[in-house]
């Protein structure tokens, strides 16, 4: 293990100047007893796990913070998960500054109450006007604090040089750019499916000519792209030569960056309702690779009131299926789909499995961050044995490596154990929502309440009002994109309602002209030992650029 503080303590001395919830561990337990800014530097860890803190921390002084503004709750949250000697806290309050500074809304997350115990939480008011902004403004000043840290007084080829690797499905990559373009010392390269992104996502990342910034369309799905950036970061050449970054959710730093709006929409919540602080709420959460409402889990266990925390997935449903079933599996759709034809609500079908819907960005057959949750619901289980703690990490690790193995060579696991699964049914829920209850869901509300609801909020909304049938807590549904990113589908629900205009209603100014903006983008092979060498040519050459 190295020190992580710029060779200032020894080990010993950095381990014991942090809490349990400050050193992290790999979920496939060969990784331990590192530093934040180690697994934020490192983003996958060595054996192919995710990264999570030893222990969730608990806030037991949490009501306090109700009336904190945005990034002065953000301090108090994540220096629960960052030591003071890695980052001083004035430090960690000058990044969270600057990250917040760039959003639209004064409140940063705003909440908008819908209609009776409806609330939505509007997390698009950051630069690329989607929820990926909150953890990405932030991931952004992170790496670029570390780097001037490691650098200082370092010239040329002695200088660390961070190589960033990141797929989409669209949101993720443009808000990692804008994070990321023009920084010193890191180069980005963001994976996504080909002609799989909506138009505006696309033209977000392509237009971005920043000479660190380069953009890999992949013939394939995002599972591909997903998958050679993991390849790519268990090759330990490219991995060592090159320093690889992520951005995506597999960085633990992205699911801590989004834990303080479970927080700040609950204090919304109490201050602009009858809601007595510690009554619970449920929150809906529009889901794909599961790094939002993981998010939520950590609120939750961290001692927020949450009475479920309801998953809503479109029809790549792996996750709706294992909440029902207690089975993880890829598994093929059966029907006309696996043809690749058209199914029932004309959703298309790919060979691979994953179905083309209307909310692409959460079209994910795999959802990575579920690895975290296991481990834990692992720990859990292994508890109950009684040993110390030891011997529980060291069983959910192995339990969760070998599941692990199992969907690498088999496409699925389980049933798992009966109260592994009565364990995630005690804190979650799920819904699958289809392509045509998201349009009927975005007509009604424009309808109803004259709002335009992006695709993947509207299915956040469907399983609300499912769930509203089932409790009476007030739910809060998380808004992810702004419509305007999603114009095909917003179109096609809304384009015969009276009084609908997509530019008057929707388009916000900052989208006008961008499909039209000079494009950079190189198509590539759904091959990782191709990506591989674009990358390192790329890398080398911006290097010798440098030197
Ligand atoms: C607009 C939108 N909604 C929902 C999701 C799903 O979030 P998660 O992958 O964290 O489950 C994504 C991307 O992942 C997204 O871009
Ligand atoms: N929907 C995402 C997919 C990547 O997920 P991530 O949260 O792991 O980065 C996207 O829009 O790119």
């Amino acid at each position: 293990m190295s020190n992580g503080t710029n060779g200032q303590t020894t080990d010993a001395e950095s381990s014991e100047a942090r809490n349990a919830s400050q050193r992290y561990l790999s979920t496939r337990g060969e990784d331990y007893d590192l530093s934040f800014e180690e697994v934020v530097l490192k983003g996958l860890a060595t054996d192919g796990g995710l990264y999570i803190p030893e222990e969730i921390p608990s806030a037991s002084n949490w009501q306090s913070w109700k009336d904190l503004s945005f990034p002065d709750l953000a301090l108090e949250i994540l220096s629960l998960y960052i030591a003071p000697s890695e980052i001083p806290r004035d430090e960690l309050k000058g990044i969270i500054d600057r990250s917040y500074s760039t959003f639209r809304a004064p409140e940063t997350t705003p909440l908008r109450h819908l209609h009776d115990n409806l609330y939505l939480l509007e997390l698009f008011h950051g630069p690329t006007f989607a929820f990926k902004d909150v953890a990405l403004q932030f991931l952004g000043n992170l790496f670029e604090y570390f780097l001037v840290r490691k650098n200082e007084g370092k010239t040329g080829t002695d200088r660390h040089h961070l190589t960033v690797v990141g797929a989409t499905s669209g949101d993720t990559g443009s808000a990692a750019i804008y994070g990321l373009r023009g920084k010193k010392d890191v180069s980005v390269f963001i994976l996504h499916p080909k002609g799989r992104v909506s138009p505006i996502q696309e033209a977000q990342m392509t237009t971005v000519l920043d000479a660190n910034v380069h953009n890999l369309a992949v013939k394939g799905t995002f599972d591909d792209c997903q998958d050679i950036v993991k390849a790519l970061f268990a090759d330990p050449d490219i991995n060592s030569t090159l320093n690889l970054g992520a951005v995506n959710s597999i960085n633990w730093a992205r699911i801590l960056a989004q834990i303080v709006y479970y927080f700040y929409s609950y204090f919304s919540l109490v201050k602009s309702s009858g809601l007595t602080i510690g009554e619970k709420v449920r929150y809906v959460v529009p889901s794909g690779n599961f790094g939002d409402i993981l998010a939520g889990y950590f609120a939750h266990r961290m001692g927020l009131p949450v009475e479920k925390l309801v998953i809503a997935t479109n029809e790549n449903d792996i996750l709706d299926r294992f909440w029902k079933t207690g089975r993880y599996e890829k598994k093929p759709a059966r029907g006309p789909e696996a043809q690749g034809g058209l199914a029932v609500d004309g959703v298309k079908a790919h060979e691979d499995g994953v179905k083309e819907t209307l909310s692409p960005a959460m079209d994910i057959l795999v959802s990575s961050n579920f690895e975290r949750l296991l481990w834990f619901l692992a720990y859990e289980f292994a508890a109950v044995a009684g040993m110390d703690d030891e011997w529980n990490r060291r069983q959910a690790g192995q339990e969760v490596a070998a599941w692990m193995k199992q969907l690498k060579t088999t496409g699925g696991f389980g049933p798992v154990y009966r109260d592994v699964h009565s364990s995630a049914k005690r804190d979650f829920e799920s819904e699958r929502v289809s392509d045509s209850q998201t349009i009927d869901t975005i007509k009604n509300y424009f309808k109803k309440i004259d709002y335009v609801l992006d695709p993947h909020s509207a299915i956040g909304v469907a399983a609300s009002l499912r769930s509203l049938a089932r409790s009476k807590v007030p739910h809060i549904s998380l808004s992810t994109a702004h419509p305007a990113k999603f114009a095909g589908a917003v179109d096609l629900a809304l384009k015969d309602e009276p009084g609908f205009n997509f530019e008057e209603k929707v388009l916000p100014p900052e989208f006008l002209g961008l499909e039209a903006k000079e494009k950079r983008v190189t198509e590539v092979e759904n091959d990782w030992q191709k990506v591989r060498e674009i990358v390192k040519k790329q890398v080398e050459e911006e290097l010798k650029g440098q030197a």
